[in-house]
């Protein structure tokens, strides 16, 4: 496939390479100084568009790349509040459009396990579910997209939680009643790329679930997998669409 990278930083540059490990060819780099491309490049000369830019630009970028007939693999995750206008975008123009707020198998399997555990917590609100994401200090966004969906995930499941909340170090929410929040705690420390904690504590003991990325290479692997996926493909998908339904929900 001719793959354009849109978005060349710390993921693109990731992609780039086992993109071309798996014989794809790298139609062309596009960041900031040479974004006027994604206008003259000839519609045909990408199969795919594979979008890891910045919670600011990743929106008007989707839309250019999807008016171009091109399908989109968006990584770039702090847009989603514009979700349902990118995704009538793709059906107004009969367009591919792929998101995930994680690319990894790894992760994906731990949305799994979070749903699961979720379930066995519900009759249980003594212990109160709350989530820690360390990334990395080049992070611009909090909390981590992969952290909204663990929380959207333990919602879906957990009748006594409404809404999730961001943990205030600066000005800690003091007496606020956050009994019907999941807290979620946004740590940046050095060249982290990506641990994710979720817990249910008690007065007497602490469960808690953990996944730790060693490197970007999941990331990069399931975004490039995931633009052979959609290859032929018209619509909304994610990585529940690619992974299908996994063994323990036969
Ligand atoms: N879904 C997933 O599995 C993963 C998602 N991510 C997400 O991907 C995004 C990028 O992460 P990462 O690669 O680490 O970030 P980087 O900052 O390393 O890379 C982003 C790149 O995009 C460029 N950029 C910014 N705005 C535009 C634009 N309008 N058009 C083209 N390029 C642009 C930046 O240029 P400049 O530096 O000049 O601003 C930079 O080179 C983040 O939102 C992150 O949360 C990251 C890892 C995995
Ligand atoms: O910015 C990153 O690096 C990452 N961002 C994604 C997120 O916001 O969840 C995915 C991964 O954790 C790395």
């Amino acid at each position: 496939m001719n793959i354009l990278l849109l978005g060349y930083g710390k993921m693109g540059k990731t992609i780039e390479q086992i993109a071309l490990d798996r014989g794809h060819q790298i139609a062309a780099r596009i960041d900031v100084n040479n974004r006027a491309d994604l206008e003259t490049l000839p519609a045909d000369a990408v199969d795919a568009v594979i979008e890891f830019s910045s919670p600011e630009s990743a929106v008007e970028n989707i839309k250019i790349c999807l008016t171009r007939g091109w399908p989109v693999v968006c990584g770039t995750t702090g847009w989603l509040s514009h979700r349902a206008e990118v995704e009538q975008l793709c059906r107004d123009t009969n367009g591919a459009f792929f998101y995930a707020s994680n690319y990894s198998i790894g992760v994906n399997l731990f949305f799994r396990l979070n749903k699961t555990l979720a379930k066995f917590m519900r009759d249980y609100p003594s212990y109160r579910a709350s989530m820690t994401e360390i990334h990395h200090t080049e992070k611009k966004d909090a909390p981590s997209g992969t952290a909204i969906t663990l929380a959207e995930g333990l919602l879906e499941h957990l009748p006594h939680k409404s809404r999730w909340t961001l943990k205030e170090t600066d000005h800690p929410n003091l007496g606020e009643n956050q009994a019907d929040a999941v807290e979620i705690e946004s740590l940046r420390e050095g060249a982290v790329p990506g641990t994710h904690t979720v817990r249910f504590d008690s007065d007497v003991d602490l469960i808690e679930i953990t996944h730790v990325a060693h490197s970007r290479q999941g990331f990069a692997l399931g975004a490039v997998v995931a633009a052979e996926w959609l290859a032929g493909r018209e619509g909304v998908f994610g990585m529940d669409d690619l992974l299908g339904v996994m063994s323990d929900e036969r």
